[in-house]
């Protein structure tokens, strides 16, 4: 099994060392996570991954290097490792708006990188992720595609993509956790405890993408099939395009999108 070194044991660095791990195709111990300070790893550690502070070292023993820092911090982290790696190994970059040919231009020009744009659903094994490279070979990126599917849905696309992909899977996750939390703000207002509103639109949710993963049917097919003539559901739904619902969506991820391009050169 491969050794997988994550730099930066933060947000989504541990989400996907927990989802490896639940995926039960690897072991704590062949995963090892660095933050600046090791004090800051005792979950980490309490779980039995290898935990360090010395990004360099952790570095060299790794089959699969996976950069998970944010976008202003990776530069000196690359510093600390570029005279550790080998082209021997991948890179795997998760962040945001920093191009392959970024990370080679530090890393050096034999260093194989791939891209990767995971959600926090990793740590539970459904991600949707979107992969891309400039450069590495095809049974590099069929490794790293093996990684992420052991922890959800896996899409190989084009590199110019990819901050598309990290305003629509990556902050899409946010997106839709927002949605449950207002329907859940609605059921309280006609009627329901907190509680028991949340269940209800977490599983109704929950409901609505399972249907179209299980049938690949279209939302307006489905959609047409609960809006009765004269009926509450398209009273409900037109109440909601009037004040912009599909708008305020399509706005947002396009903002998003742009701002994913650019947060490395600040
Ligand atoms: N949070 C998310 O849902 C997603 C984030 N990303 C990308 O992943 C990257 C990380 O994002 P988050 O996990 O949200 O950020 P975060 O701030 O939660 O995690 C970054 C981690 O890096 C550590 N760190 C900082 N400097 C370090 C150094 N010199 N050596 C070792 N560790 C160091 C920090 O202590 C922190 O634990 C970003 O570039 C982001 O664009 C990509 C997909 C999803
Ligand atoms: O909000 C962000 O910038 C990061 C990248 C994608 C998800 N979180």
């Amino acid at each position: 099994m491969s050794k997988i070194t994550i730099i930066g044991s933060g947000n989504i660095g541990f989400s996907l060392a927990k989802g490896l791990v639940k995926s039960a195709q690897y072991l704590p111990a062949d995963i090892t996570l660095t933050r600046r300070s090791v004090t800051a790893l005792k979950e980490e550690a309490s779980l039995g991954f290898i935990t360090s502070d010395q990004n360099a070292v952790a570095v060299s023993s790794a089959d699969i290097v996976v950069l998970a820092i944010l976008p202003q911090q990776l530069k000196k982290v690359m510093e600390e490792i570029k005279t550790t790696v080998r082209a021997g190994q991948i890179i795997v970059s998760v962040v945001s708006g920093v191009s392959c040919a970024d990370v080679k231009a530090v890393l050096g020009e034999d260093i194989p990188v791939v891209r990767a744009m995971p959600n926090t659903a990793i740590a539970i094994g459904q991600s949707m992720t979107c992969i891309a490279t400039d450069s590495a070979t095809e049974e590099q990126v069929a490794r790293v595609e093996a990684l992420f599917e052991s922890v959800g849905s896996v899409v190989v696309i084009q590199e110019d993509l990819m901050t598309s992909a990290t305003a629509l899977c990556a902050c899409g996750i946010a997106f839709f956790l927002r949605a449950i939390r207002a329907a859940s703000q609605g059921g309280v207002e006609i009627g329901f405890h907190a509680h028991d509103a949340l269940k209800m639109a977490v599983q109704t949710a929950k409901g609505a993408a399972d249907l179209l993963l299980q049938t690949q049917n279209h939302p307006e097919g489905e959609i047409d099939k609960v809006t009765s003539p004269k009926g509450c559901t398209i009273a409900g739904l037109n109440e909601m395009e009037h004040n912009g619902f599909s708008s305020a969506f399509i706005k947002g991820i396009k903002l998003s999108a742009k701002k994913a391009g650019g947060l490395y050169n600040e």
